[in-house]
């Protein structure tokens, strides 16, 4: 797609320093690509560490006046960035699409649900609360007061390049913080172009920074290594998230983690399996698979494993393969080679383990970076597929006899981020949303994702939460005050 925006400068390509766009000092730039047809679309600003500092001095020089604002001048700003958010959702999701693959109509619903944090942090910056906490003693007054962490920094993903951004840096300055952003080096245009929006709405130099780079352990080692950045909001893989709990260590920031995830989905005997059907597809083959929350092991009780698996397989042989930009396109590209070889890897080596592939089971011929939308059958809990997080297109479908068998196999992973069940008894719907040991459950739904509810994980998915009335807590800090001396 050719890059036709209706507000060209929303087209960045440096970073967004202190109010300012800069060049690399180095003069190096890095090549974004569509992951549809691999062609470039623009060179970028390739920052370091050098910058990383710049970013970070002038995140702790803004914050003095940021933090001075009143809960309502900053909750304005933030419905400003909101307002030209949703203004601007087509050129945004036109920069989504080409840079990370997304069916436009996907691309269009991250950026509104991207937007909405920001709208629902404008709001929640008014309501930071303390307490008055009655006295032990007759002349003390005791109380807390909720003050911002600090400067943050946020490391985020590319596979919701706005919604994981703004899930980070809305309840940040809504609480007073100020924030250094990298984004993946996969997906940098739609950050600096939530930068661009950021400044025209009036957000203050240097209280949002972006800093994207090829080298992310540089620039994540000077965000780690600070004195000055107090806490660290990561969204990303677990192997990543564990290097960066480690390197924050050394200075005991906070830190919120948004790990992998590795969810079942359970199809009981008493599921509406129409219903089952629909929240399967929405929950398995949004973004060509590449969500935290997809549904990345299927388990079906025995007596309607081949009903499900039927009508399962009808929706999706009909799916459309093709670039995003392509009206009535489902499944766009994978990411970049790695990712579409781990997953050809994973669903060769459940078929050589005699899995068979009812639906797809292979690379599509729409292009290098494509895979066929799968669904696997016969596939067993010994195989790679039941282990790890897919992060593609791919549905394997595994059986059970009972609802304690059922349980049990979705526990057993290290992750603990989202999990989904069909059932229709009601003390069936308790016994399993209190035995899954997850941080958030779908109930007869696929798509559970939505600002006013806390998102995260347990286990090794990560700590912390975000949106919700719980999301800006993570970035404050109580402070309990003893008043003596009052007679
Ligand atoms: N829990 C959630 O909310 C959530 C949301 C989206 C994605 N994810 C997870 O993210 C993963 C996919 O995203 P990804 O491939 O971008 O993950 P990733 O961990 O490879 O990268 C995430 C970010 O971390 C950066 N990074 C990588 N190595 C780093 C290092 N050593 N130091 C500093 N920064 C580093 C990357 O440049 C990127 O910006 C999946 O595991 C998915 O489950 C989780
Ligand atoms: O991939 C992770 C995102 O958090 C997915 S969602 O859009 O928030 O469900």
């Amino acid at each position: 797609m050719l890059l036709k925006l209706n507000d060209p400068l929303l087209l960045k390509t440096q970073a967004y320093i202190d109010g300012q766009w800069v060049n690399a000092a180095s003069a190096k730039v890095f090549a974004v690509t569509n992951p549809a047809n691999g062609l470039k679309i623009i060179d970028v600003a390739d920052v370091g560490a050098r910058e990383t500092k710049q970013a970070i001095a002038a995140a702790e020089k803004a914050l003095v006046s940021w933090r001075a604002k009143t809960a309502k001048e900053r909750s304005q700003l933030l419905r400003n960035w909101f307002d030209l958010t949703v203004q601007h959702k087509d050129d945004l999701a036109r920069l989504m699409t080409l840079e990370q693959g997304k069916p436009l109509n996907e691309a269009l619903g991250e950026v509104m649900y991207g937007a909405s944090f920001i709208e629902w942090f404008a709001e929640e910056a008014k309501r930071v609360y303390g307490d008055v906490i009655p006295a032990t003693g007759g002349d003390k007054r005791l109380l807390t007061i909720k003050q911002p962490v600090g400067v943050v920094a946020a490391i985020t993903p590319w596979n919701f390049p706005i919604a994981m951004i703004t899930r980070k840096a809305a309840p940040a300055l809504a609480a007073g913080c100020t924030i250094v952003i990298k984004p993946s080096e996969e997906t940098p245009l739609c950050a600096l172009a939530l930068a661009e929006l950021a400044h025209r709405a009036g957000i203050p130099a240097g209280v949002l920074n972006v800093v994207a780079g090829k080298d992310a352990v540089a620039i994540g080692g000077e965000l780690t290594s600070s004195t000055v950045v107090r806490k660290l909001s990561f969204t990303g893989s677990t192997p990543v998230g564990k290097k960066l709990i480690a390197q924050c260590a050394q200075t005991v920031k906070r830190t919120s983690m948004e790990l992998g995830g590795n969810a079942p989905f359970i199809v009981f005997d008493d599921a509406d399996l129409d219903a089952a059907v629909e929240g399967a597809l929405a929950s398995k083959y949004r973004n060509a698979g590449q969500t935290c929350v997809c549904a990345n092991r299927i388990l079906v009780q025995d007596s309607v494993y081949d009903a499900f698996a039927a009508k399962l397989a009808a929706r999706v042989d009909a799916f459309k393969v093709g670039e995003g930009t392509i009206p009535g396109v489902h499944i766009g590209p994978l990411i970049n080679k790695s990712a579409v070889e781990k997953v050809d890897h994973l669903v060769s080596s459940a078929l050589k383990g005699g899995a068979k592939a009812l639906v797809g089971g292979k690379r599509s011929a729409q292009g290098e970076l494509f895979y066929s939308p799968t669904i696997l059958t016969g596939v067993t809990a010994d195989m790679a597929i039941f282990n790890e997080e897919i992060f593609g297109p791919v549905a394997p479908l595994f059986r059970f006899k009972t609802e304690e068998e059922a349980i049990a196999m979705a526990n057993a992973t290290p992750y603990g981020l989202a999990a989904y069940f069909f059932a229709g008894d009601l003390a069936r719907i308790w016994r399993v949303s209190e035995g899954l040991e997850y941080g958030m459950v779908g109930i007869n739904e696929g798509l559970i994702s939505t600002e006013v509810a806390p998102f995260g994980g347990v286990k090794e998915s990560g700590t912390g939460r975000e949106g919700s009335k719980y999301g800006i807590d993570e970035y404050l800090e109580i402070k309990y005050l003893c008043m003596g001396g009052i007679r």
